[in-house]
């Protein structure tokens, strides 16, 4: 009986790019999920560790966004084939490039403010005594953007400080927020749909120094516009989107090829009150 190699392939998994197309004040976004495998003449690697053929993934992962800011990235199965042709073309050793991508949807709130596609999740929470009821609303899952209109600096640096100051960045959260109702009687849907109105568009219109300031700005806009509600309490996921460092290949990168970080990630969370607000019960502070 002899040990033979089987079926094998190898590639870079899940290399997340978020493309930004700057017209003039307009912005457009892509955001992919690419998974690259190559095979073929690839035995010697795993027979005898001769790496001769094996075409770094990093650098697979390199040739997506750098791909993304040479050739832009209009159709995900366009994108796909360019990156797939071009590994089977230039790398002799393999027959087969499989690239699997992942394009999530976003729409449009404003020229460069977006709210991705996808149902967000409603929530409630009602508690009930003999004398007393409180009600409780919320979302989770609503993912906003602004491709621009935030920066982040003048903050403390220490030794161990690395990350450089903004004035341009993306700015990006997936909305967690739970508001306590005055009383147990209201328009539901209504109120419902005015609060996410209402954080949207802040979010939108908000020029951002912090996303502490855009959550604060987040929550003011709804008790401004929302008289049933006594409090809200929001927390802020911030999703960073890096840039992609493409000056090794001779590329610039003016915001516009941007790697979308998974984890770790800053988590703002705040409340924004009234000073006249009724007294919440146990659940609230749960
Ligand atoms: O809006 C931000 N708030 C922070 O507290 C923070 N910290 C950080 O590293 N980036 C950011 N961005």
């Amino acid at each position: 009986m002899a040990i033979v190699l089987g079926p094998n392939r190898y590639g870079k998994a899940e290399t997340r790019l978020v493309r930004v197309v700057r017209d003039g004040d307009t912005h457009t976004l892509a955001d992919l999920n690419v998974s690259v495998a190559l095979s073929g003449d690839l035995a010697a690697t795993h027979l005898t560790g001769d790496n001769a053929g094996v075409l770094p993934t990093d650098t697979m992962k390199n040739t997506v966004y750098a791909f993304a800011k040479e050739h832009g990235v209009a159709e995900p199965e366009e994108f796909g084939l360019l990156l797939a042709r071009h590994f089977v073309t230039t790398q002799p050793q393999v027959s087969a490039a499989r690239v699997a991508l992942e394009s999530y949807g976003w729409s449009r709130l404003g020229p460069h403010s977006f709210r991705r596609d996808g149902a967000c999740t409603r929530t409630a929470t009602v508690t009930v005594t003999a004398n007393a009821a409180q009600v409780v609303s919320g979302v989770s899952g609503l993912v906003l953007l602004n491709t621009t209109a935030s920066e982040f600096h003048g903050f403390p640096r220490d030794r161990y400080t690395t990350l450089p100051e903004t004035t341009d960045r993306i700015l990006a959260t997936a909305v967690d927020a739970r508001w306590r109702h005055r009383s147990a009687d209201a328009g539901w849907a209504a109120s419902f749909a005015g609060a996410v109105e209402a954080m949207t568009t802040a979010f939108v219109r908000t020029y951002s120094h912090s996303l502490q300031q855009t959550l604060f700005s987040m929550g003011s806009r709804v008790l401004e516009t929302r008289p049933e509600i006594a409090e809200i309490r929001l927390a802020l996921p911030n999703k960073h989107h890096y840039l992609v460092d493409l000056s090794p290949f001779g590329l610039a990168n003016d915001n516009e090829v941007f790697i979308a970080g998974d984890r770790p990630y800053g988590l703002i969370e705040g409340t924004v009150t009234r000073d006249d607000v009724p007294p919440a019960d146990a659940e609230w502070y749960r």
